[in-house]
C-alpha cells in the first residue's frame, strides 16, 4: 500500500471506534492493527510482538543516518462505557466504547507510521501501541518486561492524547506537568446485616459508607491548598442486596488526583484518616487499598518540549495552543519517568462532552490535521543532527 487516504484512515478510525475493547483484552484491535501495518511498505520496517503482553505491538523503522531513536506512543484500549452519540458505526461491542478517543490516537498513529514507512527517516524510530491505559498500566507493564531494551530504547519519546475541548486538529501542550498523577483507591466497609426492621441488631455499611464519603469530601476542601488543587471521586459503590435487608457491606471505588506526586500521597494519608475514624465510630471493619501502577504525574522534558513548542508555534500547518495541567492521568507518565519526552494534546472539537462522556464524538478532520503536524514536527527534529 503507498500513502494513506484521508478517507481510508476515516474508514480506519471507523472500524476501531466500531469494535473497542476493555484493557488486556484487545485481541482483535491488535489483530487489526497488524494487518493494516502489514500492508504498508515493509523495506525499513521490523514488526515486535511482545508474548508476555500479546495484545502490544511495536514497530521499529530503520534510519537512513540516524543519531537517535525517536519512540512515538499510542494507547489502543476502551472504556466500559455504553455509547449514546447515535452515529452510523456506533460501538458494536454492547457496553464498550472508545469513549477517551483511542480510536482516534490509533489513526494517527498509523498514519504517522505509514508516512514514514513510505519516507525513510534520518533517525530511527520506534512506534509502540500500548493496551490498558484506561486501567492496569500497560506502558509500565510492558517497560518492565524488556519491551524497550536494546535498539527499541527510544532516546525520547512523544504521545497524543486527544482534547475534545481544543479546536479540531489544535495541537497543545505545556512545559513541566501537562496531567496528574493518579491513584486507584478500594475501600471495603465491613459490619453485620441484618432485617430493616431491627437496625438496633445489625451494623448497617450503607449509612458507613455514606459518612465516609462525605467526611472525604473535606480533604479537598480543608486539608488541600486550594493553589495546589487535587480531585478526589468515587465512581462506583456498591452496597446491600435489597431494600429490606440492612447491608452488612459497602465497597467504594474511586480515583485521587494530584499534580505532583507529594500531593497524591498527603491525600492518601487523610483518605486513610478518615477511613480508619468512621471504621472506629461506625464499630466496623476497614481494609482499604491503593494502587497507583504507572499513573505518575505526567512531566514533560524541558529541553524537548521546549523545541517541540518552538516547532509547533512556527509550524505553517499546526495550530499551536498553550495549556494548563489536567488532571486526567495517564500512565505515558511512567514512561516519561524512564525516558524523556513530551506528551500534548490533539484538539478534537467536541465542546459538549467530556472524555469518557458516552456523547464523545470527535471530528475527525483532527485526525489527517494531527498526522501533518506529527510528521512535520518528527522531520524537523531530525533536522537537528548532533
Ligand atoms: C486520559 C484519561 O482519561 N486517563 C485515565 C487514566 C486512568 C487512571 C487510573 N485507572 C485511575 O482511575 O486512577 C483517567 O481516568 O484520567
Amino acid at each position: 500500500m503507498a500513502q494513506l487516504t484521508t478517507e481510508q484512515l476515516i474508514d480506519i478510525r471507523r472500524h476501531l471506534h466500531e469494535y473497542p475493547e476493555l484493557a488486556m483484552h484487545e485481541f482483535k484491535t491488535h489483530d487489526f492493527l497488524l494487518n493494516t501495518i502489514q500492508t504498508f511498505n515493509q523495506q525499513n520496517l521490523e514488526i515486535r510482538e511482545l508474548p508476555d503482553l500479546p495484545t502490544a505491538l511495536l514497530v521499529y523503522i530503520q534510519g537512513s543516518d540516524p543519531k537517535r531513536t525517536i519512540g512515538y506512543r499510542t494507547d489502543i484500549d476502551a472504556l466500559p462505557v455504553t455509547e449514546e452519540t447515535g452515529l452510523p458505526f456506533s460501538s458494536k461491542n454492547t457496553g464498550i466504547m472508545h469513549a477517551c478517543g483511542h480510536d482516534v490516537h490509533m489513526t494517527v498513529a498509523l498514519g504517522v507510521l505509514n508516512w514514514f514507512s513510505e519516507h525513510q527517516p534520518k533517525d530511527n524510530l520506534v512506534f509502540f501501541f500500548q493496551p490498558a491505559e484506561e486501567s492496569e498500566n500497560g506502558g509500565k507493564v510492558a517497560y518492565e518486561q524488556g519491551a524497550f531494551k536494546g535498539k527499541w530504547l527510544p532516546d525520547e519519546f512523544y504521545g497524543l492524547h486527544d482534547n475534545p475541548h481544543l479546536p479540531a486538529g489544535a495541537i497543545g501542550c505545556r512545559m513541566g506537568t501537562l496531567f496528574a498523577g493518579t491513584t486507584e483507591v478500594n475501600v471495603d466497609l465491613i459490619g453485620k446485616s441484618g432485617h430493616a426492621a431491627y437496625p438496633q441488631a445489625a451494623n448497617d455499611m450503607v449509612v458507613a459508607a455514606a459518612e465516609f464519603i462525605g467526611q472525604v469530601q473535606t480533604i479537598i476542601s480543608r486539608s488541600v491548598d486550594p493553589i495546589e488543587g487535587g480531585v478526589i471521586t468515587f465512581g462506583k459503590l456498591d452496597a446491600g442486596t435489597i431494600r429490606n435487608v440492612i447491608a452488612g457491606q459497602a465497597r467504594i471505588e474511586g480515583t485521587i488526583r494530584g499534580l505532583t506526586q507529594k500531593m497524591i500521597e498527603h491525600i492518601v494519608a487523610r483518605l486513610k484518616q478518615i477511613a480508619n475514624g468512621v471504621a472506629i465510630s461506625y464499630g466496623a471493619q476497614v481494609n482499604i487499598q491503593f494502587n497507583q501502577g504507572g499513573y505518575l504525574p505526567v512531566e514533560n522534558n524541558l529541553a524537548l518540549t521546549k523545541r517541540f513548542i518552538e516547532f509547533a508555534k512556527q509550524d505553517p500547518a499546526t495550530e499551536f495552543v498553550e495549556t494548563e495541567p489536567a488532571m486526567t492521568g495517564e500512565d505515558f507518565g511512567y514512561l516519561l519517568s524512564k525516558i524523556p519526552g513530551t506528551m500534548f494534546w490533539l484538539g478534537v472539537d467536541d465542546p459538549k462532552s467530556q472524555l469518557h462522556a458516552s456523547t464523545l464524538n470527535p471530528k475527525e478532520s483532527s485526525i489527517a490535521k494531527g498526522i501533518h503536524s506529527i510528521v512535520d514536527f518528527l522531520e524537523y527534529r531530525q533536522q537537528e543532527r548532533n
